[in-house]
């Protein structure tokens, strides 16, 4: 089982995320972003491609679409707070919208 991320690795880890735009969920140890997209299509498309690495990873995220928003939050149940496993789907989730976007 992935171990939840110490301290220190939190620090170094999540930095470059949490200037993406992540931030810290307040009543538990996770992550959330709000991703907006041009459309439907666009925005299901995404949810689509990470679905495709999440299965992959067997890493899941908790989210929800309306229309063309999609609001995520990320962390690991089985270790009751943050990984590397989630920090590694986060960034995944910014290159795919960041390559959609061009
Ligand atoms: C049995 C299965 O491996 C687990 O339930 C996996 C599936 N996907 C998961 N996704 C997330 N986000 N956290 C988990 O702890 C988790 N566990």
């Amino acid at each position: 089982m992935t171990e939840k991320l110490s301290e220190e690795t939190r620090r170094t880890v999540l930095k470059p995320l949490l200037e993406s735009g992540w931030k810290l969920t307040e009543d538990r140890d996770a992550m959330h972003k709000t991703f907006e997209f041009e459309n439907f299509v666009e925005a299901f498309g995404w949810m689509t491609r990470v679905a495709i690495w999440a299965e992959k990873w067997d890493h899941h995220p908790e989210w929800d679409n309306v229309y063309k928003t999609v609001n995520v939050t990320l962390t690991t149940h089985d270790a009751d707070g943050l990984t590397t496993l989630d920090a590694k789907l986060a960034r995944k989730m910014d290159g795919l919208y960041g390559t959609e976007k061009d």
